[in-house]
């Protein structure tokens, strides 16, 4: 059985939860089962630490799973990212008192407080700045009122936080994170890895997508297409009058109404939008 590692609480627990139900596995009924069987897809989903995922998944004692990228790189583990899944988005960033510290450079010989100690150590390294690493477990914007910090190095989301304790962040984000679907390289599960990543593909491209269909006249399909390329090609289709084709392409949600726009003053015509719920590419 292939062996799976779920967050079990925190940030992206309910939807790393939501995207492996929609993606057809079972889930937990209860948030104290820390173990759940699937054995109609043949796999045990571990519900744990996201911090501790990218740790089982490394070492290989799961075969893959999913926590956030932050965490992952922190981990420093040999566990790979397989693909990003579009949720639990954050950014990584330094902080400080206003005014204080200009930028990276000026960590120098300063004290910075983080749960991301080995993520914050490597950024430190690789821009050739010596400091001192506070490791703490959380609530670390706390650290410099509490004078064990000059420096943060956290999860921004909002920055609703920072913005409570009189934080500023500075310099560029130290990283880009959001949930990640991560293995283990070279694991034995590899080709049920990759029936999972490929349903979490499913998940991920029905979300981003819809499905539009509309009357086309004919001589205008061809511009018509050009708005709506699809991924791989649009399917067109005859209408019972000869001078009309019906287009069926998957469109970006994001564009949906601003494609609409472009394909009605073409021309086309009965412009319809349906979800996709879930989809193999
Ligand atoms: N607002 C947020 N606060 C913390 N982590 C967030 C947030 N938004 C996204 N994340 C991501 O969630 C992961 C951290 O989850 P984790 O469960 O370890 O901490 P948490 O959500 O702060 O929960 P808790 O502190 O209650 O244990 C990281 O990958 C982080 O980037
Ligand atoms: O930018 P924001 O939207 O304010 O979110 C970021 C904050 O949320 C998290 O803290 P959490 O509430 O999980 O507490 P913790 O520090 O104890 O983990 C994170 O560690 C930041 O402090
Ligand atoms: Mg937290």
């Amino acid at each position: 059985m292939l062996r799976l590692a779920v967050p079990n609480k925190g940030s992206l627990s309910d939807s790393a939860i939501a995207m492996l139900k929609e993606a057809g596995y079972r889930t937990r009924r209860d948030p104290k089962e820390l173990v759940v069987t699937d054995a109609d897809n043949s796999v045990e989903f571990f519900y744990l630490r996201p911090r501790d995922i990218a740790v089982y998944v490394g070492s290989g004692t799961v075969d893959a799973g999913i926590t956030g990228r932050d965490l992952l790189l922190d981990a420093g583990s040999g566990a790979e990212e397989v693909m990003a899944l579009g949720f639990g988005a954050s950014t990584f960033r330094y902080a400080a008192r206003p005014g204080e510290i200009a930028d990276v450079a000026a960590i120098s010989s300063r004290r910075v407080a983080t749960s991301y100690p080995g993520l914050v150590a490597k950024h430190l390294a690789q821009a050739g700045v010596q400091a001192d690493v506070v490791r703490l477990d959380g609530a670390v914007e706390t650290a410099i009122t509490l004078g064990v910090a000059d420096v943060i190095a956290d999860v921004v989301e909002t920055g609703t936080t920072l913005r409570a304790q009189g934080l500023e962040p500075f310099g560029e984000p130290i990283l880009r994170s959001e949930a990640v679907f991560i293995r283990r390289p070279g694991t034995s599960q590899g080709g049920a890895v990759e029936v999972v990543r490929r349903r979490l593909v499913g998940v991920v491209t029905a979300r981003h997508y819809v499905m539009l269909d509309y009357d086309c006249p004919a001589e205008l399909v061809q511009e018509a297409c050009r708005v709506t390329p699809g991924l791989e090609s649009p399917t067109v289709s005859p209408m019972q009058n000869p001078a009309w084709l019906a287009v069926r392409a998957m469109v970006p949600r994001a564009q949906t109404n601003r494609v609409m726009d472009a394909l009605y003053d073409l021309g086309a015509r009965a412009i319809l939008v349906t979800e996709i719920s879930a989809c193999r590419l």
